[in-house]
This record gives C-alpha cells, sequence and structure tokens, in this order.
C-alpha cells in the first residue's frame, strides 16, 4: 500500500515538473519564455561574486515584418529557430525568447568581458541567413546591451530591462545591425 502511494505521489510531482517545465518554455525555440526570467534573473543576482558584474542584452530582428510578408510566417517562424539557436551559442547563463522575435541574454561577467556580444553583428554577418527584403540583404539584429558595474548595490531587472530597451532604440533609430552598450554604475541604491 505504501509502495503504491510513493509511486503515485512520484508519478504526480513527474507529471507537475513536466507541466511547470512546459509553461516555461517557448514551444517554437525550446527555449525559455518570460514566465521564469525574473525568477531566474533574480537567482543569478543574489548569487553574482563582489568582483562579479552583470550584463543583459535584449536583441531584436530587424525588419522582420517584411520578412514574414514577403516569405510567409512559416518561413520567418524556421528564421527564429536559426536566431535562437545562434543566440544559445552566445555563452550567456540565461537565454529568454522574450516574445515575437525579441530574446533577452543574461550573462555574470568578469572585468576582462565588458566586450560581450560586441561581435554579436558580426556573428549574423559571417553566416549569413538571406532576405532579400532587408537592405541588409540578411537578417541582422540590434541589440540594447546593458554592464551593470556597480558591485555594491545590485540593479534591479525593471531598470536593466528599461536600459536595455532604450539601447534597442537607439540601435534601430541608428540604422539597425549594431549592438549599444550602456555601462550603469549607480550611486545609490535602488528602490524596486
Ligand atoms: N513568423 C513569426 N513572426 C512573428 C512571431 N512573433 C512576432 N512575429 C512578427 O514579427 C514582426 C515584428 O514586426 P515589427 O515590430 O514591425 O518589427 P520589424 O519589422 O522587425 O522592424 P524593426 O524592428 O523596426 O526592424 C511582426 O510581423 C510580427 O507578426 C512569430 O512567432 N513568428
Amino acid at each position: 500500500m505504501q509502495y503504491q502511494l510513493d509511486s503515485l505521489l512520484r508519478k504526480q510531482y513527474k507529471a507537475e515538473l513536466f507541466e511547470t517545465e512546459k509553461a516555461n518554455t517557448d514551444q517554437l525555440t525550446g527555449m525559455h519564455n518570460r514566465h521564469s526570467f525574473d525568477r531566474r534573473c533574480k537567482a543569478l543576482i543574489n548569487k553574482l561574486a563582489p568582483s562579479q558584474y552583470l550584463g543583459l542584452a535584449m536583441i531584436d530582428v530587424d525588419y522582420f515584418k517584411n520578412y514574414n510578408d514577403n516569405y510567409g510566417h512559416l518561413e520567418g517562424n524556421k528564421v527564429l529557430v536559426v536566431v535562437a539557436n545562434r543566440l544559445k551559442h552566445c555563452d550567456a547563463d540565461i537565454v529568454v525568447r522574450f516574445g515575437g522575435e525579441e530574446f533577452i541574454l543574461v550573462k555574470t561577467l568578469q572585468a576582462n568581458e565588458l566586450d560581450w556580444l560586441n561581435d554579436l553583428p558580426k556573428r549574423f554577418a559571417d553566416d549569413p541567413i538571406a532576405h532579400q527584403y532587408s537592405p541588409f540583404n540578411r537578417i541582422t539584429v540590434s541589440a540594447g546591451i546593458v554592464i551593470d558595474q556597480n558591485t555594491t548595490y545590485r540593479p534591479s531587472i525593471k531598470s536593466l530591462l528599461a536600459t536595455a530597451d532604450v539601447g534597442v532604440y537607439k540601435a534601430k533609430n541608428a540604422g539597425r545591425n549594431i549592438s549599444i552598450t550602456d555601462f550603469v554604475d549607480p550611486k545609490q541604491p535602488e528602490i524596486e
């Protein structure tokens, strides 16, 4: 009887884990989605060593509406999968499809890694994905990167996302296909 009960509880636990994992996973790319982002990002921030910095990048595919409109939504989906796989290889601690054609990468950085993701445009240039309806003739991405160098007061996720979002906006305005990095070193603790 006890054995049957244990077995039942184990099955129930596994089923719950499966459902949680499914809810946190983007079905198209297999990446985590934004549901668990805050929790995982907070956990990463809490684990930062005093000498470590934090980098967060918001990455948005350029001229993607043009791609969908001309090649079709299914082909657009295939591009998102390729982009996702490329971003999975950017050595980040957290990789998330935040929504639509927007991705977030978060990474614990050492002092000698502050150029993290500067090579992002090159990664897409070196192995081009054709996009005839972009002025670049291939898929490009624009990124807003924020690097928090303040090791006394750790940043709020909200403010990191807001700064990265401004970076994306600037990158789009500057013509796209670039990464804009902002270094944050607040003197005061943030109030969330
Ligand atoms: N195929 C596909 N398209 C998506 C998905 N999610 C969002 N989109 C499309 O992404 C496009 C985003 O368009 P916009 O926000 O105008 O951005 P954009 O065309 O990339 O222009 P810029 O960002 O200014 O370079 C829209 O056409 C959405 O329908 C998805 O899961 N699959």
